[in-house]
């Protein structure tokens, strides 16, 4: 199966609200669309890789991702004004390429496992869909003015994390009639009719959003790459 991803980066990161994009802020020596971009070169099955961004941030992604010199990684494309329609953008970029699988991820999950991605394309293998997620386990709650009012039932309640994956031309075709308003692609493939399941994603890719997530994010890639680095020099060792 010929797989495709699409790393989406062309958000502004309003509600983080920095100087810089949040893709492009360092975690350690590198930013988070450079982690996603090489997790995703690491991937055998991974045929093209088109990371779509903000046209402001053409340097930015320039450096971020400088270096990385692999065929499969695409020269970036521009987005637009919401995420459904970034990924829109994405998707067109690959129509000459035919892959069977997409993968769609959002820049701003820098620790995504390999397992997570691999999980995703074995499912795809039975089915048109595939969302790497995560049961929901705190209560859930209606309010008013902070007032807690009504609990909500959380039986078969899901947080949709990403990669989300698709047969490729079953989700062009659903982005093309979709009016780029959905908060993810599984929306868009339900929209069509197309079924998706849930495969297991982690805590551990989670996605940058608030301040607090940025402080969480700066400490796990110190320690990521600790580890890295003592596995390196391990194996280093034993060469
Ligand atoms: N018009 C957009 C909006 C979002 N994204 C991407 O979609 C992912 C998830 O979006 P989110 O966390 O909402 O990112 P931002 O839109 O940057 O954040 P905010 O909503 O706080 O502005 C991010 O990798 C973001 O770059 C995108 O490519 N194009
Ligand atoms: C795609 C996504 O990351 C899945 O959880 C999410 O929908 C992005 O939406 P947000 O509302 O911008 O956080």
């Amino acid at each position: 199966m010929s797989v495709a991803v699409v790393i989406v980066a062309a958000g502004r990161g309003r509600r983080l609200g920095a100087e810089t994009p949040k893709q492009y802020i360092p975690l350690g020596p590198t930013c988070a669309l450079r982690r996603v971009a090489e997790t995703f070169l690491s991937i055998s099955a991974v045929r093209w890789i088109v990371p779509v961004i903000h046209p402001d941030d053409r340097t930015l992604c320039l450096d971020a991702l400088e270096g990385l010199r692999d065929a499969r990684l695409l020269p970036a494309v521009d987005g637009a004004e919401t995420r459904a329609k970034s990924v829109r953008c994405g998707l067109e970029h690959l129509v000459p390429h035919g892959p069977e699988l997409v993968l769609i991820h959002d820049a701003a999950r820098p620790f995504l496992p390999t397992t997570v991605i691999s999980g995703v394309i074995d499912a795809l293998q039975h089915g048109d869909g595939a969302c790497a997620a995560l049961p929901l386990v705190d209560a859930l709650w209606t309010s008013r003015d902070g007032a807690a009012l009504a609990p909500v039932p959380r039986d078969g309640v899901w947080r949709a994390q990403t990669p989300q994956g698709f047969s490729f031309d079953k989700i062009l075709k659903a982005h093309r009639n979709h009016d780029g308003t959905a908060a993810d692609d599984v929306a868009v493939a339900r929209e069509a009719g197309l079924g998706v399941t849930f495969v297991q994603g982690t805590e551990r890719n989670y996605k940058i959003t608030t301040a607090d997530d940025l402080a969480r994010a700066t400490q796990d890639a110190e320690v990521l790459d600790a580890k890295r680095g003592g596995a390196d020099a391990n194996s280093a060792k034993r060469r």
